[in-house]
């Protein structure tokens, strides 16, 4: 095992475990309370874990059986539905594909992109928004798209109630992320990691040193541990290892826009040191392409500047695509 990728084996203890079940509560204060147990995990990590999420267990084994039998195919096969085929960026994602770490080797991962179904008489597609279309469907791999779309509602719909959790954390209105959540754009993301080959090139793992580019992401994970976030205060990885029942959640690019900072969008990486064939299916929730994201109110002391100038949601992800799948 190369050295630089040993981490700490402390993540049960330094993440915290959020039960989100009170943000259902019709009582203020039990919303109120999970907006403080959030407040103190977005400032200090930006990556925890949820549970009491209420999404079915029996739908996410289905993804997750859908996701084994797609990667299981030929190559060739998974080619038909290359997302080098689709101007929306969905599809399949061949092994190596992206690379997540500027200057490392491309990710050990192969992957696949499901997002709103979107046709082509669409007004945001006739509009030429980035990265609305129609999905790229396998043929031959059963329940797929049924098993997809029907996590993709349930995530919309958890990760909207995680940002009014959020909004209440930051000692906003519940409803104030609500136009970031009009239709929102959000990708179900299906990851297969071989194991971490014995001998591998300089650097190279299943996904490169990264913070992700959106809102929030909610990660499944399989039983196989492989991720790794960064531990700002003690300058060392440690294991973010799956908990059954449980989402990791962490905080994405935007979130430091729109807190100054206050909040962290933090480095997070995988190596699949499991010895096993690793899935996860992170969801990447990045809201309303033409939310306009700036500094929120209340996270401005007196005197301080803005650091970051105002951006849509649009104009960030297309820059974050064009980083990782161009890299200079
Ligand atoms: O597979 C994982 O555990 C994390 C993947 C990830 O960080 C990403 O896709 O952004
Ligand atoms: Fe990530």
């Amino acid at each position: 095992m190369n050295a630089n990728f040993e981490a700490m084996r402390v993540s049960q203890g330094a993440l915290p475990i959020i039960d989100v079940s009170g943000l259902r509560s019709p009582d203020p204060e039990e919303r109120r309370a999970v907006g403080l147990a959030l407040r103190a995990a977005c400032t200090d990590k930006g990556f925890f874990y949820i549970r009491n999420h209420g999404v079915d267990p029996a739908l996410q084994a289905r993804v997750f059986d859908a996701a084994q039998r797609f990667f299981h195919q030929p190559q060739e096969q998974k080619k038909r539905v290359d997302m080098a085929l689709s101007p929306a960026n969905r599809g399949y994602e061949p092994l190596r594909g992206q690379t997540l770490e500027t200057g490392a080797p491309p990710d050990l991962k192969e992957s696949y992109y499901v997002g709103e179904e979107r046709g082509p008489d669409d007004p945001k597609v006739k509009a030429g928004k980035f990265n609305h279309g129609p999905n790229q469907w396998p043929d031959g791999v059963e329940d797929f798209r049924p098993a997809i779309e029907a996590y993709y509602r349930e995530m919309t719909a958890l990760s909207q109630l995680i940002m009014a959790g959020l909004a209440l954390s930051l000692e906003l209105d519940e409803h104030y992320f609500d136009d970031f959540c009009q239709q929102p754009q959000a990708i179900v993301r299906l990851l297969h990691y071989p194991p971490q080959p014995a001998n591998p090139a300089p650097n190279e793992k299943g996904c490169g040193a990264h913070t992700d580019f959106g809102g929030i992401t909610l990660l499944l994970q399989d039983e196989n541990p492989g991720l790794q976030v960064w531990n700002q205060a003690r300058g060392a990885w440690m294991h973010a290892d799956p908990v059954p029942g449980a989402y990791v959640v962490n905080l994405g690019d935007m979130i430091a826009r729109w807190t100054n900072d206050r909040y962290r969008s933090t480095l997070h990486r995988v190596v699949n040191i499991s010895g096993k064939e690793r899935y996860s299916i992170p969801f990447f929730y990045s809201g309303n392409p033409d939310h306009e994201v700036r500094c929120l109110p209340g996270c401005l002391a007196d005197g301080e500047q803005p650091k970051y100038p105002p951006v849509t949601v649009e104009q960030h992800i297309m820059e974050m695509y064009r980083r990782t799948y161009a890299p200079a």
